[in-house]
């Protein structure tokens, strides 16, 4: 089978995107490996379906380089600008992903995606958990760069504490003049990636607990973003307490090159 791909980077968190929205491929586990496998394949972090949706602009399936399926903050906005190619995209967008709708906004090649509210954080003794739509652990350390991120992630990625479903995991630096350093070990890829895009949000959120503020700018190994958001004073909607809202993930997208692979 010869399957027509587009290859994207976003701030260096790379995915292999397939119009989906006529053909419905469905693929195997061991086919999105295959295709992600950086030897044998096209090479990613993971693979995205760009599918039709009832009512929104478009549903994006996000798969990791293992098959496994979560929210892509990085796969999110490069799909948003891939599908502003296909047309089903103008400016402001509403697609849904893995943990429901989320509005867009593109301009040029910086892409906008609202994430959902946070309502909990939840403290480790030094370090931090939050969901961002994906499981982030984050602990603050000194040194990032010369921090063994391979080696303590994964030991917290495949703790007992996260079995059975795993968790990303962030390593923050506060830099001068209200700048985050995040590198992330991520679950799915089992590796450090060069960006993520949940990773960087959780890491924002919770270097505001230690006083940076709203906008936080990132710096990732594959280039910078920036991170909104707001604490409310009291409760929620549905009543339920919100202790983030109004949460955008902004940053670069970037078409790398298409072509055809066989499968
Ligand atoms: N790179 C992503 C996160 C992808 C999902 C993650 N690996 C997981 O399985 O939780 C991002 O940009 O958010």
């Amino acid at each position: 089978m010869k399957i027509h791909f587009y290859k994207y980077q976003a701030t260096g968190n790379d995915f292999v995107i397939i119009d989906n929205r006529v053909s419905r491929l469905v693929f195997t586990k061991s086919q999105i490996e295959q295709i992600c496998d950086r030897k044998f394949g096209v090479g990613a972090d993971g693979l995205m379906l760009i599918e039709r949706h009832p009512s929104l602009n478009f549903k994006l399936e996000y798969f990791n380089s293992d098959g496994s399926q979560s929210l892509c903050g990085n796969g999110s906005r490069a799909a948003v600008h891939f599908a502003a190619t296909l047309g089903i995209v103008n400016g402001k967008s509403t697609f849904e992903a893995f943990d429901g709708p989320h509005d867009a906004q593109l301009n040029g090649e910086i892409v906008s995606i609202k994430m959902n509210n946070v309502r909990e954080v939840k403290s480790i003794g030094d370090d931090f958990f939050i969901n961002t739509g994906s499981p982030h652990y984050i602990r603050f350390v000194q040194d990032l760069k010369n921090y063994p991120v391979f080696e303590e992630g994964r030991k917290i990625r495949n703790s007992e504490t996260f079995k059975p479903g795993g968790t990303n995991v962030n390593f923050l630096e506060i830099l001068p003049n209200n700048v985050l350093f995040v590198r992330t070990y991520e679950r799915g890829v089992e590796d450090e990636t060069l960006s993520c895009g949940t990773g960087v949000t959780a890491a924002a959120l919770a270097a505001s607990l230690k006083g940076l503020t709203s906008p936080i700018s990132i710096k990732a190994l594959g280039g910078d973003l920036s991170i909104e958001f707001k604490k409310p004073k009291s409760s929620g909607d549905n009543g339920h307490s919100v202790m983030f809202e109004d949460i955008f993930l902004v940053g670069p997208a970037k078409m790398v090159f298409e072509g055809h692979l066989e499968l």
